[in-house]
């Protein structure tokens, strides 16, 4: 991974969990990860992109002119089928700007459940959705930038569960495991999450020159 110079990974997030998935990730190569909390004087980002890969690039690009090194941004969401995608991109302020994640998380259930109203049955199981993770990592020097992407495939569910992750995790829930994201440990979400998946992608890449 030759464009990381140092053992440190500054990676342009203000989300305390991103900084502890991509910290344990990381460490497990031997590497520190750096977050915008030790950068304050940084301004903060308008993420206007109408993709994550178009936000992502731009996280990364803007902090790593800022600070002349390499860094990594990660621009992810949740996109819910029964709602046409949303809040996709609008993720992190689906309920307005400055929107805590368990205002994001009521809002989601009133929406889906208003589209319940009408139905015969009450669902436990509200829609698919699915988790989606773009990374980028740019290097300033050489104007080079790295990409991957990762997704995966669950429900919303009705009945909120779980403390760990953050975000969205207590309503995604995964078929398989039988659980929400939100029950599971960091290194289970690792192993089957979007971020994972991107992650892992990401990092082969870099192995590969
Ligand atoms: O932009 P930065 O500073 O990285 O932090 P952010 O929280 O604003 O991050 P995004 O702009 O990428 O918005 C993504 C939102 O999608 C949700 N999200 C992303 N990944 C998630 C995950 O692994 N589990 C639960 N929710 C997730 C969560 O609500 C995030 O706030
Ligand atoms: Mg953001």
């Amino acid at each position: 991974m030759s464009v990381l110079t140092s053992n440190i990974v500054i990676v342009a997030t203000k989300n305390k969990g991103k900084v502890k998935e991509f910290a344990h990730a990381f460490a497990a190569l031997g590497l520190e990860v750096r977050s915008m909390f030790d950068y304050p004087e940084l301004p903060d980002i308008v993420e206007d992109g109408t993709t994550f890969a178009e936000n992502a690039f731009k996280k990364a690009k803007t902090v790593a002119d800022a600070l002349g090194v390499p860094v990594l941004a990660d621009d992810s969401g949740l996109c819910v089928d029964r709602l046409d995608g949303a809040p996709g991109v609008y993720s992190a302020r689906y309920a307005g700007e400055g929107a805590t994640d368990a205002d994001n998380n009521a809002k989601l259930l009133r929406e889906l459940s208003e589209l319940q109203l009408g139905e015969d049955t009450e669902q436990p199981l509200l829609s698919t959705a699915r988790f989606v993770c773009s990374l980028a990592l740019y290097d300033p020097a050489t104007e080079h930038i790295w990409t991957a992407e990762g997704a995966v495939e669950g429900w919303i569910t009705a009945t909120p569960s779980g403390a760990g992750g953050f975000g969205y995790d207590p309503l995604f829930y995964l078929p398989n495991e039988q659980q929400t994201m939100a029950n599971l440990t960091i290194e289970q979400k690792q192993a089957i999450s979007h971020r994972g998946e991107a992650l892992r992608k990401l990092i082969a890449s870099l192995q590969a020159g």
